[in-house]
């Protein structure tokens, strides 16, 4: 160990956080504020320049997914581990990650469609229930300035109820509609059906709606405030630093 790498286990863990004047952002600089073990030596936002985060343990992203993939880059070129939320990570993005990171065998990046324990939990019920029913719909519920959909938690839990259902070797949801208006039966992610709602008053709510002869099943999360995703985000800053490689999702911090 090097004396750059050398930290006094006393002192809190150096935490940067990106999109720090972002909704998510706000929030988790009032988070680790508050938290004795962590301090945030950065707050970085569009245009600021990521070195301002040069000395920083771990760095916590809430971005966009077009500026994401930079950061990451930046955070594993430099060494410093990161717990990521922003959405967009497809398998592709999830390979380029770990191929980063093969360079780089001391750092750790946690990515997390959703940080919410209640959420984490809802997708591992939904991915247990998938397998008991032949019919199975996604409905996400976020607030109207979210930039994408369907949301990253929705596309997690449907590739989820995909590998479920394949597993145990059920067919095609059934469904004889034909669309009269394009759209009107949601998209279809590995095929699972998700529709996405948006309206003023909602923060971030997910159903998850199961249906087999006679009899439906509905596993709903709801998260009314922002303040919900802080102990999962917290939980992966504390962790991050000893776990090197690339951890996807929370699953494996919260057994
Ligand atoms: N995993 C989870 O549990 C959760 C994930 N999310 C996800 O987190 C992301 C952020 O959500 P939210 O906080 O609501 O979005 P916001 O738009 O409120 O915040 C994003 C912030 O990032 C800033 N930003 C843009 N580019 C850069 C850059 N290159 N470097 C630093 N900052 C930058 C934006 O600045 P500007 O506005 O000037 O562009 C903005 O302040 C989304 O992908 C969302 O889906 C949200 C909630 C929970
Ligand atoms: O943008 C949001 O707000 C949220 N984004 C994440 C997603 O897309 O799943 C997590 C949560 O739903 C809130």
């Amino acid at each position: 160990m090097t004396d750059e790498q050398w930290r006094n286990p006393d002192e809190p863990v150096r935490v940067g956080v990106l999109g720090a004047r972002g909704r998510m952002g706000i929030e988790v600089c009032r988070a680790v504020d508050a938290a004795d073990d962590l301090e945030v030596v950065a707050m970085v936002d569009q245009g600021d320049g990521l070195s301002a985060a040069s000395d920083a343990e771990v760095v916590v992203d809430f971005t966009t997914p077009d500026v994401v993939m930079d950061n990451l880059r930046w955070c594993i070129d430099q060494g410093i581990n990161a717990v990521v939320g922003t959405t967009g990570f497809t398998e592709q993005r999830l390979e380029q990650v770990r191929g980063w990171l093969a360079g780089k065998p001391g750092v750790g990046v946690v990515i997390a469609p959703n940080f919410g324990i209640g959420a984490v939990l809802m997708m591992q019920f939904a991915a247990r229930a998938a397998r008991h029913f032949e019919s199975v719909e996604i409905i996400e519920q976020h607030h109207p300035r979210k930039l994408d959909a369907p949301s990253g938690t929705a596309t997690h839990t449907a590739r989820q109820i995909a590998r479920a259902r394949a597993e145990a070797g059920l067919g095609p949801v059934p469904d004889a509609t034909k669309d009269e208006v394009p759209g009107a039966r949601g998209a279809e992610i590995d095929g699972v059906r998700v529709h996405a709602v948006r309206a003023t008053g909602l923060v971030a709510h997910q159903e998850v709606l199961f249906g087999t002869t006679g009899e439906t099943l509905t596993i709903r999360h709801d998260s009314y405030d922002r303040a919900s995703f802080m102990p999962g985000v917290l939980l992966a800053v504390r962790a991050v630093r000893n776990r090197p490689g690339l951890t996807v999702g929370l699953d494996a911090l919260l057994d």
